[in-house]
């Protein structure tokens, strides 16, 4: 995946500011930065959802915006704050993705219980949506995303809310992915997942990369934590407040 010269203005504020990026195929690279940063702005751009007001965006050699129908087919997307048809059981849902990308219902309901089962959601499986958990929904988005087996999977916070074992899996399921030469874009405040998981990593602050390449070249002798910290600045000095706590 690349980007070129990626941006996004609303009225006099620029959200990300003439992003270059190079996701290599077949490595899984992680976003990170503050709240606020242009995180979700870059992916949504990235992936179709948000018109950029500059820029391109490349996956696999397709321009997603000039040909969004064949980029969609080629990329999985987790969005943030991802809005589900809640009505559907969890099922439905998975199986309903499948069949938007034009899957045979043989090969859907296949891959529906195998990700059902991934997900550790098979009990849940003919539950509404509605009746699931924050991290239970994220699952099952997560599988909808996944269920027309992408090249590419950008993945927005896919492990909040998550429960550990979960997350273990979906790390597993991913690095698999990645094994069999597909891309994860992941973002995340967890720096210690990041560095954990990704083997690129990308920096941004204030709609712009502050440093991008493979998780040693950018941390160097420190911790992913360290460096972030240190390249994005913000630390709070001060005694705290005061008023909390005291009565
Ligand atoms: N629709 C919008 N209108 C105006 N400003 C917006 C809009 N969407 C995002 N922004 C601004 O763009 C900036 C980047 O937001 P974005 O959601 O991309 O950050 P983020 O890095 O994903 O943050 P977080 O980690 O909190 O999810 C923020 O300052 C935000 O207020």
């Amino acid at each position: 995946m690349a980007l070129r010269g990626l941006t996004k203005t609303y009225g006099e504020k620029a959200a990300v500011q003439s992003i270059d990026l190079d996701i290599p195929a077949g490595s899984t690279y992680g976003l990170v930065g503050r709240n606020g940063a242009g995180k979700t702005t870059t992916l949504s751009m990235a992936t179709g959802l948000l018109r950029p007001t500059a820029g391109a965006a490349v996956v696999r050699g397709i321009d997603v915006w000039a040909r969004p129908r064949e980029a969609k087919q080629v990329l999985g997307v987790l969005p943030d704050g991802v809005h589900l048809f809640d009505r559907l059981t969890g099922r439905q849902l998975i199986t309903y993705a499948g069949l938007l990308h034009g899957l045979d219902r043989e090969t859907v309901a296949e891959r529906t219980e195998d990700l059902l089962r991934a997900m550790d959601l098979l009990d849940a499986g003919g539950k509404p949506v509605t009746d699931y958990s924050a991290g239970m929904r994220k699952k099952v988005a997560l599988a909808s995303a996944m269920v027309h087996s992408p090249k590419v999977l950008v993945l927005d916070e896919p492990f909040e809310s998550v429960d550990p074992v979960s997350a273990s899996n979906i790390r597993d399921i991913l690095a698999g992915f990645a094994r069999h030469g597909g891309t994860v874009v992941v973002s995340s405040h967890v720096m210690d997942l990041v560095q954990r998981m990704c083997d690129h990593v990308a920096i941004m602050d204030s709609g712009r990369i502050l440093a991008a390449g493979t998780v040693d070249e950018v941390r160097g002798e420190r911790s992913l934590e360290e460096t972030f910290v240190e390249l994005v600045g913000g630390r709070v000095e001060s005694e705290g407040i005061t008023w909390l706590g005291t009565s």
